[in-house]
């Protein structure tokens, strides 16, 4: 960890590796095999998780195509007869989670990211599974996102289970979290799943 002279350093150094992170998932996409072959190795870390097995319920993003591919993760839950929510944005950067099913059809929100059409309230219970996007995280399962605080606010009255789907160049210490930076409680990467 790193000291800083300025509280505001905290924000530029976040800044900074949010756009590294960025641009290390935009370089990514340009080699989509090695994308596919980072994906599976840790689609096949979290699938063999308790965590995954155990849980009815999954809360997770339609992914954009520099993220992490969240479409066979979706696949795979509902093959198990899991059920699956995604987020819609609010105002005042709050998001909520709707169920979707192979029915569902979709507009595209900010940033071009899919969202059920329709409102449905969100309600999933207490054992859900969380897989919370992001562009930096450490090894404390601090993370580093789009910049909204979305996940931030979120996560902040959110009693279930976190996990995060991490590429090792997205793993960095060399930067603070801030008060309202919240953790998750898993990092799962292509070589092991880091409980923190
Ligand atoms: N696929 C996917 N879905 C997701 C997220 C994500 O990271 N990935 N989110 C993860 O959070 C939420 C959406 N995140 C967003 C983050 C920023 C902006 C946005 O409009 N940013 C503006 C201005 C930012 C501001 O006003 O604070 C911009 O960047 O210009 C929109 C959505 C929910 N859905
Ligand atoms: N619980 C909260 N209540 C109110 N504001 C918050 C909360 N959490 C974060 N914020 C605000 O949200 C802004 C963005 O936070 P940050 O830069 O950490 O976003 P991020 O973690 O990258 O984004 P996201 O959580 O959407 O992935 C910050 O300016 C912060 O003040």
């Amino acid at each position: 960890m790193i000291l800083y002279k300025y509280w505001s350093e905290v924000k530029i150094v976040k800044d900074k590796m949010r756009k590294r992170g960025l641009e290390l998932l935009k370089n990514l996409r340009n080699d989509p095999k090695k994308k596919v072959e980072l994906e599976s190795k840790i689609l096949s870390q979290l699938f063999e998780t308790r965590i995954w097995q155990g849980t009815e319920v999954i809360a997770i993003t339609m992914s954009l195509p520099f993220e992490f591919n969240t479409k066979p993760i979706i696949e795979e839950a509902w093959k198990t007869g899991k059920k699956c929510y995604v987020p819609k944005v609010l105002a005042n950067n709050q998001m909520t989670f709707i169920q979707i099913t192979p029915d569902t059809r979709y507009e595209k929100g900010v940033f071009g990211i899919k969202e059920p059409i329709g409102d449905s309230i969100s309600s999933f219970s207490k054992t859900a599974l969380m897989i919370v996007p992001g562009l930096i995280f450490n090894r404390e399962g601090y993370r580093i996102g789009q910049g909204g605080g979305y996940y931030d606010r979120y996560l902040s009255n959110y009693k279930g289970i976190t996990a995060s789907l991490v590429f090792p160049q997205q793993l960095s210490d060399d930067w603070t979290p801030e008060k309202f930076d919240q953790p998750v409680d898993y990092i799962i990467t292509t070589e092991k799943v880091i409980e923190v």
